[in-house]
């Protein structure tokens, strides 16, 4: 039995200054001049260290851009997370002053954020400023949507400060506009000093064991990952890993997230959840395989993953989960029978969409709720894996394949999940990395797998051309 120490007995703190609790949120929006997203972010960054996030989505297109806390929501208790977060939300939007008279999704107030992966696991000062929730309403953002650009402001105010408020962040926002924004920016280029693999024999040992108990046991899949330290004579910025990623990664998820002087940032291939009205999408992306640069090769490799029996039952107990899971909110669904293949640039996985009807009262908390971990991250089942995690990892993975994503006013939003990620922190950073064990899984291949996941971090880190 392993000792779990818990961040934070308290049951409730989500935080709110006393003297901010009778002041009114006002937001206004307005269309500005077509921007490019990353540049406004790598410009306009630095002067906000500490209090800014990014987010890219490959899918629509839609980028975010948060710059300064208006009010910062973090959560210490394991219970009730989601819910507690979706209740003050809502509270603070009830009384909210809102000026968008855009349809654009993520315009307007809008929470962005992540959840960690298990609140009960043990914890590291590493992940101490993240909490188990941490999510910002900022004070100024950026959406960019199709070729639109939108400046959205929230300001917590009393209500006779309101006008000379505004005016002064209609002033802010023309010069977060107004700095130059040059593509070729000339970066100090970071070293890598060294990196070192979190104990790989122990780690090893660790899946053997687990393989056996899933051969003997009711237990079908667990999840474990592993994570790599790296250490900088000179530290890249987060807009510079980001610009990495948004080169080297264009078909993933995008994000970043700083808090105090850590900055959580990664590309993710995985949708949890998107949540656009009523109709909702989610994916099961469970399985993986290399890629080769010649073409020929590079199919052989998606034709092994996809009839790869050992793969095929790693990926099928993800898609029954989300299935099961969404269930109980949908009005309908649909799921392919059979998988497709993913490639990202140094990865393919198996993957099946699945989109369906929401009943109108779900909210996208509580799909997230239902939805994590799905055993793309956890196991099947999924309390036994969980126990399974915290007893052989022995690490707190933090928001590392957490869910990470943002909601809007209206409760259109979209999680991902938190994964081909690493948390910066000064000289350091820490990458993580995990793989699905089933009853067929071969431990040194499944190292392969997880060396394979910290590649395309590494890169973004080290900032090395393809
Ligand atoms: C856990 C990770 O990836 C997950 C595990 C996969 C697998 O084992 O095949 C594939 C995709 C992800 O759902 C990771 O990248 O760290
Ligand atoms: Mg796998």
């Amino acid at each position: 039995m392993i000792n779990l120490t818990f961040r934070d007995k308290q049951l409730n703190i989500l935080s709110q200054d006393k003297d901010q609790s009778n002041k009114t949120l006002f937001s206004f929006t307005k269309k500005v001049k077509n921007i490019n997203p990353a540049f406004f972010y790598e410009s306009n960054r630095p002067h906000y260290k500490g209090k800014s996030f990014f987010w890219k989505s490959p899918d629509d297109g839609l980028v975010l851009v948060g710059l300064g806390i208006t009010r910062s929501f973090i959560n210490n208790s394991a219970e009730e997370r989601f819910g507690q977060l979706e209740r003050v939300w809502k509270k603070q939007l009830g009384s909210a002053m809102i000026d968008n008279p855009f349809e654009t999704p993520g315009t307007g107030p809008l929470l962005f954020g992540g959840f960690s992966f298990d609140p009960y696991s043990i914890k590291e000062e590493l992940w101490q400023p993240f909490g188990d929730a941490l999510f910002y309403l900022p004070k100024f953002m950026l959406t960019a949507l199709n070729g639109d650009c939108f400046m959205t402001v929230n300001l917590l105010e009393n209500k006779e400060h309101e006008e000379a408020a505004r005016l002064h962040a209609e002033k802010e926002i023309e010069e977060l506009i107004s700095h130059p924004m040059n593509e070729n920016e000339h970066h100090a280029s970071s070293s890598l000093l060294y990196k070192e693999e979190h104990s790989v024999g122990e780690w090893l040992t660790s899946v053997r064991d687990v393989v056996n108990l899933i051969k003997e046991t009711k237990v079908e899949k667990v999840v474990l990952s592993r994570k790599m330290r790296l250490v900088f004579s000179n530290p890249p910025a987060p807009e510079e890993v980001l610009q990495n990623l948004n080169s080297q990664q264009p078909n993933s998820f995008i994000f970043a997230i700083e808090s105090g002087e850590r900055c959580f940032v990664g590309a993710s291939p995985e949708r949890l959840v998107k949540k656009s009205g009523n109709t909702i999408f989610s994916a099961s992306l469970a399985g993986s395989i290399g890629r080769n640069k010649d073409p020929e090769e590079d199919l052989k490799l998606g034709q092994t993953l996809i009839t790869d029996e050992k793969n095929l039952h790693e990926h099928a107990l993800v898609v029954e989960m989300i299935k099961n899971a969404l269930a109980p909110h949908c009005k309908s669904m649909e799921v392919p029978k059979h998988p497709e293949l993913l490639k990202t640039p140094y990865i393919q996985h198996l993957y099946t969409p699945v989109k369906g009807t929401a009943k109108s009262s779900t909210s996208i908390f509580q799909l997230v709720e239902k939805l994590h971990p799905t055993p793309a991250l956890g196991g099947v089942p999924t309390d036994k894996a969980l126990e399974l995690i915290r007893e052989k990892e022995m690490m707190d993975r933090g928001l590392y394949a957490g869910p990470i994503g943002w909601t809007d006013f209206r409760g259109n939003g979209e999680f991902i999940v938190a994964i081909r990620s690493g948390l910066m922190k000064q000289d350091e950073a820490y990458l993580y990395a995990g793989c699905g064990l089933v009853a067929d899984s071969n431990p040194e291949e499944e190292l392969k797998e997880t060396s394979m996941k910290f590649e395309p971090m590494l890169l973004a880190m080290e900032g090395t051309e393809e």
